[in-house]
């Protein structure tokens, strides 16, 4: 495609603000929360990131499309967020195993994206007001129509949207005779924490997101698991009641992100909208536990509150932010239940976190032990 046949386009904030841009998707409008990912690696993973869903990603690495896109390299079942905006697109890509370019995979699932921002500014301007709605349209000459588009847009706080992007029909993953047995709750899931609860042993159902406590133990699982997600944890009533449930038994039980959350709720503690969140795959996370360092992949808008959690005597802080010292990590005493607020399965990103799905399976294997003896 040629540069000079682009179509002008245009980001317009909540606030009135307007940045213009060229696109690089299909024509169109698109609206949502914008946010913006620092990642200089993994835009097919971003993109393809259900917890993403309802949100117009700005793209913090200068060059997006350099690399195509691999088949492979998918979180979920297509394009998540709801639009793109980016410095420099690369309509031609170098890989020796890539599927295609990031153009024709943009037009394949119906993608609005822009390219061409001052993307410096954009993020800068995010970090410095806030989380909030925005627009982005190649429909450039009709600002006011835009404006009441973007006027009707809920806002991100007290959104639920589990239900958008949860799998409607149970499914397995792994292999049936696997030692371990996992219930997992789907609501977000991303694939690379299937790859990794499969990669150690465990043959996985995964439920809906509206599912009861009854329907994931029906499985007779040796665990249990509450993924990531989009929107805001709070309206998740049915998950933290499947969660409750579960901490009611004392069985094995491990939450990433949204799951993270939801165990949080369920234990009284309640969530908050971040200013900004945190969306980057080099967050520096403090483990209480060993005194160690570990960089970490972060997707997040919401919080936990760190004094609830601080004033509940039977949750204990496990990790933390080490930038804005938020609640990265908890885990329950005298209960093999455990969640962390960032992305230990991350791909591409840091490996630094993995030994936590090492932790869920060991908590499991002692759970299985202790119900056998
Ligand atoms: N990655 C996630 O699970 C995100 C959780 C939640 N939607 C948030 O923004 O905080």
């Amino acid at each position: 495609m040629k540069y000079q046949t682009r179509k002008k386009a245009l980001v317009l904030l909540a606030d009135g603000t307007i940045f213009y841009g060229k696109s690089v998707g299909i024509e169109g409008t698109a609206t949502g929360e914008i946010c913006f990912n620092t990642g200089m690696t993994g835009y097919q993973e971003i993109f393809t990131d259900p917890s993403y869903f309802g949100q117009i990603m700005v793209m913090a690495n200068a060059h997006i499309g350099n690399y195509g896109v691999n088949n492979e390299e998918v979180e979920s079942d297509g394009i998540k967020i709801s639009g793109l905006i980016c410095r420099n697109f690369s309509f031609t890509h170098s890989r020796v195993d890539s599927d295609g370019n990031l153009k024709d995979w943009f037009t394949k699932h119906n993608l609005v994206g822009i390219s061409d921002v001052d993307t410096r500014a954009l993020v800068a301007y995010i970090r410095d007001n806030g989380a909030m709605n925005a627009i982005i349209s190649t429909d450039v000459d009709n600002i006011d129509t835009l404006k009441k588009q973007l006027a009707e847009v809920p806002s991100m706080e007290g959104l639920e949207l589990a239900s958008k992007v949860s799998t409607k029909e149970p499914y397995f993953v792994g292999d049936e005779n696997a030692e371990i047995k996992i219930s997992a709750l789907d609501i977000g899931i991303k694939k690379n924490i299937l790859r990794n609860l499969v990669k150690r042993g465990a043959y996985v159902k995964v439920y809906p997101y509206n599912s009861s406590f009854e329907e994931l133990a029906f499985f007779n699982p040796d665990g249990y698991f509450i993924s990531n997600g989009p929107g805001d944890p709070e309206p998740l009533k049915d998950a933290q009641e499947v969660a409750k449930e579960i901490i009611k038994r004392n069985l094995p039980l491990f939450g990433i992100c949204l799951g993270h959350q939801v165990i949080a709720l369920a234990n009284g503690i309640s969530t908050y909208k971040m200013h900004n969140g945190h969306r980057g795959i080099n967050h520096p996370v403090k483990n209480l536990l060993t005194g160690k360092g570990e960089i970490t992949s972060q997707n997040h808008g919401f919080a936990i509150n760190r004094e609830d959690t601080e004033a509940n005597p039977d949750v204990e802080i496990t990790h933390v932010h080490l930038n804005d010292h938020t609640v990265a990590g908890i885990r329950m005493k005298g209960k093999s239940v455990f969640s962390v607020q960032y992305h230990p399965e991350a791909s591409p990103g840091p490996h630094d976190s993995e030994y936590l799905f090492d932790e869920f399976i060991k908590n499991i294997q002692n759970n299985k032990k202790v119900s056998v003896s």
